[in-house]
């Protein structure tokens, strides 16, 4: 089969990370016989420099015409003078909103191989970690009503955070649904105590799980979940919450499995149409200097190839490619230990590829 993937490398470590998963795709692609056929398009900071904006109109065409998006990341320290609305990372709100991503997965796998890396005690995370994070990606406060205002203590900027009911529904009944085909427990995370929008989603979460008699439902505070999570994260099996608290919870659940940089993300519309991108940013202090971990990016794309073309085969290749190599004990700077093999991003890239 033919498939067609927007590639956006965007800023800082993108293009490196972004590289070393074409460069197993098309292993992928030799294998098993598939054409992947990438456009490349630019989105983030370079797109500013290159043409004035951050989100060309070609760049959102372009994604929309394909069967699915890799990204890299956007933004960097040269961008961060200007103001709000013009950064690099309106690109990534803009192309979640644009393309109907309101999904986002962000599965946090503890690798038996790479236990070594984890932070927490081993009894704590004895027989692995397996948790997801499912976010919802194009509401709340990232894309509430912004701006400025004169206050009785001077000048004061706001950010709303708003959710329909709609919103919360359509990502809770994606939670179930995952909770359906795992262990059948569903956490909801919100801020219900002080929030509004948190108690209109507890409402709605409820209502939802009422179609799931099967499924254990728990509701925990922000706060409470964010200790939960390196107190005894093997609690946690589908966590379901909003955009800014997922996008928080998730990065504080990648330090557990190792590094940020092993963490995928599949940013889901309805339909399988999707973006694939790692969890974690541009991370300028190490761009271009060959240490970035490729490996998220590159799970990203067994996401892709698991969600969007339904290869299941060719997604547990790219997974076992990457157990293979931290078994073999390569590691990239990030998750490197005493006594085992330091490699860079791209001799990441060539293992994984290698061992496809
Ligand atoms: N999806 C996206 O495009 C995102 C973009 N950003 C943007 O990225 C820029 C940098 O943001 P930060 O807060 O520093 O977050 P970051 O995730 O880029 O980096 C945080 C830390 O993790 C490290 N790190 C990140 N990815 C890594 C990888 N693959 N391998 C090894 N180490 C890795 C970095 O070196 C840094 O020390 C900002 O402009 C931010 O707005 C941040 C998060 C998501
Ligand atoms: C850069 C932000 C827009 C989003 C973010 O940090 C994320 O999606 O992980
Ligand atoms: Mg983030």
């Amino acid at each position: 089969m033919n498939y067609k993937i927007a590639l956006i490398p965007g800023d800082g470590i993108g293009p490196e990370v972004v590289a070393e998963t074409v460069k197993v795709l098309e292993k992928v692609s030799q294998k098993y016989g598939h054409t992947f056929e990438y456009t490349e398009v630019l989105a983030g900071g370079c797109a500013i420099d290159a043409t004035g904006a951050c989100l060309p109109q070609e760049t959102i065409d372009i994604c929309k015409a394909s069967d699915a998006v890799l990204l890299g990341a956007v933004g960097g320290w040269q961008w961060d003078t200007l103001p709000g609305d013009q950064r690099p990372e309106r690109a990534l709100l803009g192309l979640r909103k644009e393309l109907g991503l309101f999904a986002n997965l962000r599965p946090a796998l503890l690798f038996d191989e790479l236990a070594d890396a984890c932070p927490l005690k081993p009894e704590i995370v004895e027989g692995g970690l397996d948790l997801v994070v499912v976010r919802e990606l194009t509401g709340g406060i990232y894309f509430g009503e912004k701006g400025f205002k004169d206050t009785d203590l001077g000048p004061a900027a706001y950010d709303v955070e708003q959710y329909a009911e709609e919103e919360v529904r359509r990502i809770a009944v994606v939670a179930f649904d995952m909770a359906m085909k795992r262990n059948k427990k569903v956490t909801s995370v919100d801020k219900a105590n002080v929030l509004e929008s948190s108690r209109l989603w507890r409402r709605v979460v409820a209502e939802v799980a009422k179609d799931y008699p099967e499924v254990a439902l728990d509701n925990l505070y922000i706060d409470n979940a964010t200790m939960q999570m390196v107190r005894y994260p093997k609690q946690f099996d589908v966590i379901v919450t909003s955009n800014i608290f997922g996008d928080i919870l998730s990065d504080e659940a990648s330090m557990i499995t190792g590094s940020i940089g092993m963490l995928p993300s599949a940013s889901l519309a309805k339909g399988n149409f999707g973006m694939y991108e790692p969890v974690h940013g541009s991370a300028p202090d190490i761009a271009k200097q060959n240490k970035a971990n490729p490996m998220a990016t590159i799970l990203s794309g067994a996401m892709m190839l698991r969600y969007t073309f339904g290869l299941s085969e060719e997604a547990e290749a790219i997974e076992a490619a990457v157990k293979q190599i931290l078994a073999e004990g390569y590691r990239t700077p990030d998750i490197y230990t005493d006594g085992k093999k330091a490699i860079g991003t791209k001799e990441a890239g060539d293992l994984i590829a290698a061992a496809i």
